[in-house]
């Protein structure tokens, strides 16, 4: 593989603890009480907006009601996330190695998240892991965002390389079906907040448990390959 495309949230960081302070900083503005992480994680990586949509929808409120300023809220709700950015975030377990190792090997990566642009940078340096990245893309930085393979294509583009050459690791559907939207391959890990119930909808290529187990899966199926060219 010439790029791997990593999701964000889910994928090399457990975000939901401060997802959910930024949430429940805003049901706590409109009067309602706090949801629970379990709750929260399932509305993780399909972009900020849906995330404050399905929080207030949780609470019987209609955010798309002519009467609400979803806007307002939605402004409101940055804030508190900028005040929890890198709160009780941390890496997953294995991430740190997995980048390493895959660096050593020259294999250049990327971010492709749906995580509000001016986050990911100030969150990927906190976390460690900002120099391993050649280019980063948030879910507004393009008009378009993850299940769409456009910010994917942008990334094959920037980098000069064929969707072929090209892995994406994700832990929802919506990594999975703009990977497959794009024609490139995909592996899912099982940790983040897709889980096997999003999986079981788009199939990736593989699951794992650690982001370790990536670069000796890429080892074996580049000798798979090199053997099938022999034959
Ligand atoms: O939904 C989000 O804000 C972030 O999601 P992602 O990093 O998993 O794409
Ligand atoms: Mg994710």
């Amino acid at each position: 593989m010439q790029l791997i495309i990593f999701d964000l949230d889910g994928t090399l960081v457990d975000s939901l603890p401060d997802l959910v302070n930024a949430v429940n900083a805003m049901m706590a503005e409109h009067q309602r009480p706090p949801v629970a992480r379990d709750v929260v994680a399932p509305w993780i990586g399909r972009g900020s907006r849906w995330l404050l949509q399905q929080a207030f929808a949780h609470h019987g409120i209609d955010s798309g009601a002519p009467d609400f300023d979803f806007e307002a809220a939605f402004a409101r709700f940055m804030v508190h996330y900028a005040n929890h950015l890198i709160g009780e975030t941390v890496l997953y377990p294995g991430v740190a190695a997995a980048l390493a190792a895959l660096a050593s090997q020259g294999t250049r990566m990327a971010v492709c998240t749906n995580k509000p642009e001016r986050f990911v940078a100030p969150l990927l340096r906190a976390m460690g892991i900002e120099p391993y990245f050649g280019a980063v893309l948030g879910g507004d930085s393009l008009p378009l965002r993850k299940p769409d393979p456009a910010p994917l294509l942008h990334l094959a583009r920037h980098f000069g390389v064929s969707v072929g050459q090209c892995l994406m690791v994700g832990d929802s559907r919506h990594d999975v079906d703009a990977a497959r939207a794009a024609g490139m391959s995909v592996v899912g890990v099982r940790y983040g907040y897709g889980g096997d119930a999003d999986f079981a909808q788009s199939p990736p290529d593989a699951v794992f448990d650690s982001l370790e187990l990536i670069p000796p899966w890429l080892a074996r199926q580049g000798l798979h390959l090199a053997t099938a060219r022999l034959h």
